[in-house]
């Protein structure tokens, strides 16, 4: 995420590192160069030099060559400011009335649908509401397939009326048939057109003014860089919507539609869409993104994410597997499954204070886990208990039905033996030996899964 940004970043703060004594001029050598970056992630000029002017301003008030470490101060002082450019404070969502309507705008192909998808199934296992997703693209019969589709996949029920033509008929209809049936969240997806045109903004305009939602979201990808700004912009002359949806953070997007859009139309990013899966979701935190993109991590968010996806009553269970040693490969599977849920690698790696830097070379693949899915596949259910049954004869076996190489089904016993070892021993009491086994895995071959 803003890989490039977080570069360039980082090399302006290094012009302060090499100086013994840090000076007006490279401090605002290091300003240019942030401001240079700025623009390298296709922020809008004006938003950069007013940026790098505010920090100016704030460093030369704080007395930043002064202080101890002026490298550091400077380095808040531009997150503090990444973070008011990105809307300072988090913003939730108006889940008042019955229902509570939300209207989805944008354009197509900036992912809508799916976006729609995600948010009725966030609301439905986080939030403990009864959504209704509503299909209103009477253009594209296949965009009512997709929604259909998608609340099949999260089990959230597809209001559509594919012989009708009228848009603000169906949303109407639609609140009608949430109201007779207890939904208490109405998501109205609407069409979108290749670009901002007439036609589409009188009709999303009059859905909006006939149902009145509680909230309008503005949806864009954010690999369109500015032009999301200006599509955005758009939208919001037209519709005066609640917030953005920034989608497909998860791709090669340099940043700038996240950094400018605030600044544009004054509305926050409330959610950011960051895979093609239906969990991919993330309330955004201004504050933790710019931290992100600063290189410092975002622990808190991924101790949320492993919070979300943790099960006691599994745990228990688990733990008393490890007790009786009985801890097999069958739980190894879900326990990887768990780690996938929480996200993909990548995005995973980039919570990580200074991981993404000191990895931004190594390949991670997005499914890091599938060699280690497929090997444990091909074991037969004993095996996978008791996984000592397992010879060299069925190793190459399972290596052959994995699509992999004996090395790597060798490499995977090794870590799960290694593995089934340490998590016994933290079973222990005060898990005394634990620090000693950790000693001992330094040299764990292979590293984390994924890694080339
Ligand atoms: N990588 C990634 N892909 C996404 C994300 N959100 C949506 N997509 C993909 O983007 C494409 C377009 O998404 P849709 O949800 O169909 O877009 P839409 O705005 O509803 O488009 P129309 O229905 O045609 O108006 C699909 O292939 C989605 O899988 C995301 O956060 N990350």
């Amino acid at each position: 995420m803003f890989d490039n940004l977080s570069d360039k970043l980082d090399k302006a703060f290094h012009i302060l590192k090499g100086h013994g004594k840090i000076t007006e001029v490279n401090v605002a050598d290091t300003l240019k160069e942030v401001r240079r970056a700025l623009l390298d992630a296709d922020v809008n000029f004006k938003i950069a030099k007013d940026f790098t002017a505010r920090v100016k301003e704030k460093a030369i008030g704080q007395d930043v060559l002064t202080t101890l470490q002026p490298g550091q101060l400077l380095v808040k002082l531009v997150k503090d400011e990444l973070t008011e450019l990105m809307g300072g404070d988090v913003a939730g969502i108006n889940l008042q009335g019955t229902p509570s309507v939300i209207l989805m705008s944008g354009l197509q192909g900036s992912g809508k649908t799916t976006f729609s998808g995600k948010l009725a199934n966030y609301l439905q296992t986080k939030k403990n509401k009864k959504p209704l997703l509503v299909a209103c693209d009477i253009y594209r019969p296949a965009a009512i397939n997709q929604l259909h589709v998608v609340g099949d996949q999260i089990g959230v029920e597809v209001y559509s009326e594919p012989e009708n033509k009228n848009p603000v008929e169906i949303a109407q209809n639609a609140i009608k048939h949430a109201k007779a049936n207890g939904f208490n969240i109405v998501i109205v997806d609407t069409a979108g057109r290749l670009a901002v045109d007439k036609e589409m903004m009188d009709e999303i305009a009059r859905v909006h003014k006939a149902i009145q939602p509680q909230e309008t979201l503005f949806v864009v990808d954010s690999m369109t860089g500015q032009d999301a700004v200006n599509t955005a912009k758009a939208f919001n002359d037209i519709l005066n919507f609640d917030g953005v949806i920034l989608t497909k953070l998860d791709g090669d997007t340099r940043g700038g539609a996240a950094l400018s859009i605030k600044s544009v139309v004054n509305k926050p990013i409330k959610f950011v869409g960051t895979g093609e899966k239906m969990e991919a979701i993330d309330v955004f935190y201004p504050d933790r993104m710019a931290e992100r993109i600063l290189g410092m991590g975002d622990v808190v968010s991924l101790v949320e994410r492993a919070q979300e996806q943790f099960d006691e009553e599994e745990a228990r269970k688990l733990q008393k597997k490890i007790a009786k040693n009985e801890f097999g490969f069958d739980d190894f599977l879900t326990q990887i499954q768990q780690v996938k849920k929480m996200g993909n690698m990548k995005d995973l790696v980039g919570m990580i204070p200074g991981a993404s830097k000191a990895m931004k070379d190594v390949e991670i693949e997005d499914d890091a886990f599938k060699h280690i899915e497929a090997i444990i596949h091909s074991m037969t259910p004993i095996e996978r208990k008791k996984p000592a049954l397992i010879d060299v004869k069925r190793k190459a076996r399972i290596a052959k039905g994995s699509g992999t190489k004996i090395e790597q089904v060798n490499q995977l016993m090794k870590q799960f033996d290694q593995m089934s070892k340490m998590m016994k021993m933290m079973q222990g009491p005060g898990g005394k030996n634990l620090m000693k086994m950790m000693g001992g895995m330094k040299g764990m071959p292979g590293g984390m899964p994924g890694m080339k």
